[in-house]
């Protein structure tokens, strides 16, 4: 497709050639400026791999307003997601403490119905909750249930961030701040589609390209269908980030049959579906792998040979060295994973596309400097492959992960 022709064509023209030296004079654009349009960004994932994050974040970061459907859709689905947490809250009280809930539907039977089920207790997003949900708040078995919350596997690690704001976020003026829509889960219009233009604000290291305009188009995997089928439709697509959760190698998840399965290897599946579909072959790619922060957490207490494509992880770690400090010379267990699973994707990759290179960052996403980080290296690769008969001369990169350099 463009590759080699069309994307080639985009870049290969930075040196003005006799024939189009511009005349400014005049009016007229350099050719090389003329001819940059917009560069298409793909940002998919596996469900939870933070896609949605990352996305919000560059409209902070470059300064791309949420509109106000944008603002009251974050607005319900932070709301609902409380209201799943409170329900999970309320099925572990009732675990703790049989009674309570007897009780609670006794006194408020209209409003709790016959069972602690969510859809019985919140209806609708769009009502006044608060008042109830201060009455739930305020009770002591609840409030004991609270405080033991971390005995319910079910609630998810973000809850406790919305669940200590409960009744003012239930409220009908609540507005979401910009940490509360980080921080969301399941921020996702139905059709799990999401696009945005933005450009790069000007530094002074900066060359002619910030002039370009760049549209992520964020895809839910689950939209694109059996086999990806509907990737076809992001065939002009000039990158892809593939974005993946550090934290998924001891994480299973339930697929369409019922069959419980590795999030990782899920991941590595739909890696390899869209590595190897048919509008994606030579496309380039940028292996996004998010979550570092709580991979630093988690590697301390869950091995990463849990997840059975790692099993041969086996870093040699010296012995002097804090759990928290690291430097260049002295990685942490963390980096030692990072990099691994770098080399993983890598690998994998080169062996689906004959011998091509996959570009990696390394990602926080609820960290604005990360992603904005992250995005300047597509701008980077994107110039990188347009020139690349001169590549060796441009590469390298803190985000480059060498495929040669461990196993
Ligand atoms: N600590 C931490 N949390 C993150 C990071 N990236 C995302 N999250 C959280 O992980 C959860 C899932 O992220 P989402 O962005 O919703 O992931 P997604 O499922 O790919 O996106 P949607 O389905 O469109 O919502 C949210 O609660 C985020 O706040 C990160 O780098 N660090
Ligand atoms: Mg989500």
């Amino acid at each position: 497709m463009f590759q080699g022709s069309s994307l080639h064509s985009r870049f290969v023209n930075w040196v003005p050639s006799g024939e189009e030296v511009a005349n400014p004079a005049n009016g007229v654009l350099p050719n090389f400026l003329q001819q940059k349009t917009l560069n298409k960004l793909l940002l998919v994932g596996c469900d939870k791999s933070g896609t949605s994050t990352i996305f919000n974040q560059a409209k902070m970061v470059y300064n791309v307003p949420f509109s106000e459907d944008e603002r009251q859709s974050i607005k319900l689905q932070i709301q609902s997601s409380l209201y799943g947490y409170l329900g999970i809250l309320l099925e572990g009280r009732e675990r703790f403490e049989e009674e309570w809930l007897a009780e609670m539907r006794r006194k408020r039977s209209d409003e709790l119905g016959p069972s602690s089920n969510l859809d019985i207790i919140f209806p609708a997003s769009s009502r006044e909750y608060a008042p109830l949900i201060e009455d739930i708040w305020k009770d002591k078995a609840f409030q004991a249930t609270y405080d033991r919350r971390n005995e319910l596997h079910m609630l998810p690690r973000i809850a406790n961030y919305f669940l200590d704001r409960a009744v003012e976020i239930s409220s009908t003026d609540y507005d979401p701040s910009d940490t509360d829509i980080l921080y969301a889960e399941g921020i996702t219009p139905s059709n799990g589609l999401a696009s945005m233009e933005f450009s790069f604000p000007k530094s002074t290291q900066d060359s002619f390209m910030d002039a370009t305009r760049f549209q992520l188009i964020r895809v839910h995997a689950s939209s694109l269908g059996e086999n990806c089928k509907w990737l076809e439709m992001f065939e002009d697509t000039d990158l892809v980030l593939f974005c993946v959760s550090l934290t998924d190698y001891d994480q299973f998840s339930d697929n369409t049959n019922g069959v419980s399965s590795n999030k990782m290897l899920e991941s590595k599946k739909l890696f390899e579906s869209i590595v190897t579909h048919p509008s994606f072959h030579q496309k380039n790619f940028l292996l996004i792998l998010n979550k570092f922060d709580l991979l630093e957490e988690k590697i301390k207490q869950i091995p990463l040979t849990r997840c059975e494509w790692f099993r041969d992880f086996n870093p040699v770690i010296s012995h002097n060295q804090s759990s928290t400090s690291s430097n260049y010379n002295n990685p942490s267990l963390a980096q030692h994973a990072f990099n691994y699973i770098a080399v993983k994707f890598k690998k994998l990759f080169f062996s689906l596309t004959g011998g091509r290179r996959l570009y990696v960052s390394r990602v926080t996403g609820l960290e604005p400097d990360c992603v904005d980080e992250a995005l300047r290296y597509t701008r980077e690769i994107l110039k990188w492959e347009g020139e690349k008969p001169q590549l060796t001369l441009h590469e390298s990169s803190s985000c480059s992960v060498n495929a040669s350099s461990s196993s």
